[in-house]
């Protein structure tokens, strides 16, 4: 076997799952490094959970094998795999309180009475929760319920944390202080952890390399800045972050060659319409702004441009320097837009 392989704290060959007509997984190569923080993301019905799930062994795969640490464990029990899993729904017991639901798993597992009370206090700690042992779930707020649920599944010390939307429940304030708790505690801990999500900011925000799903299928993997900054293909690049897309007649025009194309809207800078044309290096073309929106510390400028094509722009409304070259945008102004051609970022569209 291959040392890549054997180093390998997830490894995913040929992984197929078919409910019926669905094939929910379609054929997935994948490989996640020990101690690394991976998410798979993707829109709702693109195969996330039903990989997780065969993972965890909730589901038996309809072709395809997994290892886990370079061990074919395809047919074995959830039990069988070192494992563990959060949910959304947290799934607390709620007649326990915190520290009957953390022990849960060492006390069935037979560990002895002492050394679970030293795991417990040190899993709360971990999640500072240290003061809350005797709470039951009903008396915690959301974010303490999450928090809870991930000590209860850190106890057992599993090799893999498997985590399915774990902040989906949360509002967006304490779903963001969570990402930055959650991070932390997996560099804590440096157990590997795979999260399901199709949150793209919080993939992007927590993970050392994304998996980008659609149709059952891995259309990417890479760090957060090689999809951002080289989408192979248009579905990436519209999912992860916005992207503008040329294709056909306007890429012949505006990128001189035919294929398709995404330029991010913050690449491309706003210009007063009689600009001095620069076309060596960057790509031009006027437009009229259709519309705009001030969001604090960048404007979002739509502009319907004279190649047919719609537009999205970001401007920074706060910088270092001042860009004063940069015209106001008001709805109605006619604009020059430039970006520099390197940032024409070749797609492959879906066969
Ligand atoms: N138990 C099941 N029986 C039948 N179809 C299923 C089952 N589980 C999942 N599917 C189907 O498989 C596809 C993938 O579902 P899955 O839950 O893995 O997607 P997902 O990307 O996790 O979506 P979401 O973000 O909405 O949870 C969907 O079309 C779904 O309807």
């Amino acid at each position: 076997m291959a040392i890549a392989e054997e180093s390998a704290a997830i490894g995913l060959q040929g992984l197929r799952k078919s409910f019926g007509e669905v094939r929910a997984v379609d054929g997935i190569e994948l490989d996640v490094a020990e101690g690394e923080f991976f998410s798979l993301l993707g829109p709702s019905g693109s195969g996330k959970t039903t990989v997780l799930r065969l993972v965890a062994g909730f589901e038996t795969p309809s072709g395809g094998t997994i290892r886990l640490a370079g061990e074919d464990v395809t047919r074995r029990a959830p039990f069988e795999r070192d494992v563990t899993t959060v949910f959304q729904d947290y799934a607390l017991f709620p007649h326990m309180n915190v520290e009957q639901n953390v022990g849960y798993g060492l006390k069935v597992r037979g560990v002895p009475r002492r050394e679970q009370a030293e795991r417990v206090r040190a899993a709360l700690a971990s999640v500072r929760l240290e003061d809350f042992g005797g709470r039951r779930p009903g008396q915690l707020s959301g974010g303490q319920r999450q928090r809870v649920a991930l000590a209860r599944a850190l106890v057992v010390r599993p090799r893999v944390l498997l985590l399915d939307e774990p902040l989906g429940a949360l509002d967006l304030k304490l779903r963001e202080q969570m990402q930055v708790e959650l991070k932390e505690l997996q560099r804590e801990v440096g157990i590997t952890f795979v999260l399901v999500t199709h949150d793209q900011t919080e993939a992007l925000v927590l993970s050392d390399r994304v998996a980008v799903m659609n149709a059952g299928r891995v259309e990417q993997v890479g760090t957060p800045r090689e999809l951002y900054e080289g989408p192979a293909s248009a579905f990436v690049a519209s999912f992860v972050g916005t992207s503008n897309t040329l294709t056909g007649s306007a890429a012949e025009l505006l990128v001189g060659k035919p294929g398709t194309f995404g330029v991010r809207p913050e690449k491309i800078r706003l210009l007063d319409p009689g600009a001095e044309h620069d076309r060596v290096d960057h790509s031009e073309v006027r437009g009229t702004v259709a519309d705009a929106v001030y969001l604090g510390d960048s404007t979002r400028v739509v502009v319907d441009t004279d190649a047919g094509v719609r537009f999205v722009v970001v401007r920074q409304n706060t910088g270092p320097d001042d860009d004063a070259a940069d015209a106001p945008a008001p709805p109605g102004a006619r604009v020059l837009l430039r970006w520099h051609r390197r940032h024409n970022v070749p797609l492959h569209q879906p066969s």
